[in-house]
């Protein structure tokens, strides 16, 4: 599962994972067991840089999966020579929605204050923005199902990628 913060990579996935019977794991679920503290703390304490390092080397170690919907980080598909390799061994879904619904989904999230420090020094909207062009082209390249999630449950999203990779993949 690979798009932008908030576009439901981890709760379709999650889902996802429970009717095909495999696997879930999640990037930044491993990262914040991995650096015992949480994204926002990573990133103040040691920076974006650090956080990215540990976020490659991750996605390096998990070529070897199999049977497991991977939830990616919002971010990781910028790691493109590591994703290109990842792709190698699975289906790709970008889960794509408007910048609105977005900002939405991030504001309403309990969540973000943890997960999702800022990219930028940027107010949340033009940040949304400029980072969502810049990754909008590789997340269309780098995948191999566009769906989007604006009017949609994830649910019903889940119900449209197995309606695309089958129920005994
Ligand atoms: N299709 C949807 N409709 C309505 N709300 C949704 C939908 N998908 C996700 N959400 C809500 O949006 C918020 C963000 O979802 P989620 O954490 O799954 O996104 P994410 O893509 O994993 O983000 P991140 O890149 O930061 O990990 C959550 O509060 C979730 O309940
Ligand atoms: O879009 C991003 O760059 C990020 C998304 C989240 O999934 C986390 O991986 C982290 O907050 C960075
Ligand atoms: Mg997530």
């Amino acid at each position: 599962m690979t798009g932008f913060r908030g576009t439901g990579k981890t709760t379709v996935g999650r889902i996802l994972a429970a009717r095909l019977q495999w696997n879930f794991l999640d990037m930044d679920e491993l990262l914040t067991q991995r650096f015992g503290a949480s994204i926002s703390e990573v990133v103040a304490r040691h920076g974006w840089h650090c956080f990215r390092q540990s976020e490659s080397k991750l996605l390096r170690e998990l070529q070897t999966i199999r049977h497991t919907v991977l939830a990616t980080g919002g971010g990781a598909i910028e790691h493109q020579q590591e994703w290109l390799q990842l792709r190698q061994h699975g289906f790709v879904v970008w889960l794509d929605a408007a910048m609105q619904t977005i900002e939405q989904r991030l504001q309403d999230d309990p969540h973000s204050m943890q997960l999702r420090p800022s990219l930028t020094d940027q107010t949340v909207a033009d940040e949304i923005r400029t980072v969502l062009e810049r990754r909008t082209p590789l997340y269309r390249t780098g995948s191999d199902l566009r769906l989007l999630t604006d009017n949609s449950t994830p649910e019903q999203l889940a119900d449209q990628i197995l309606q695309v990779v089958g129920t005994d993949s």
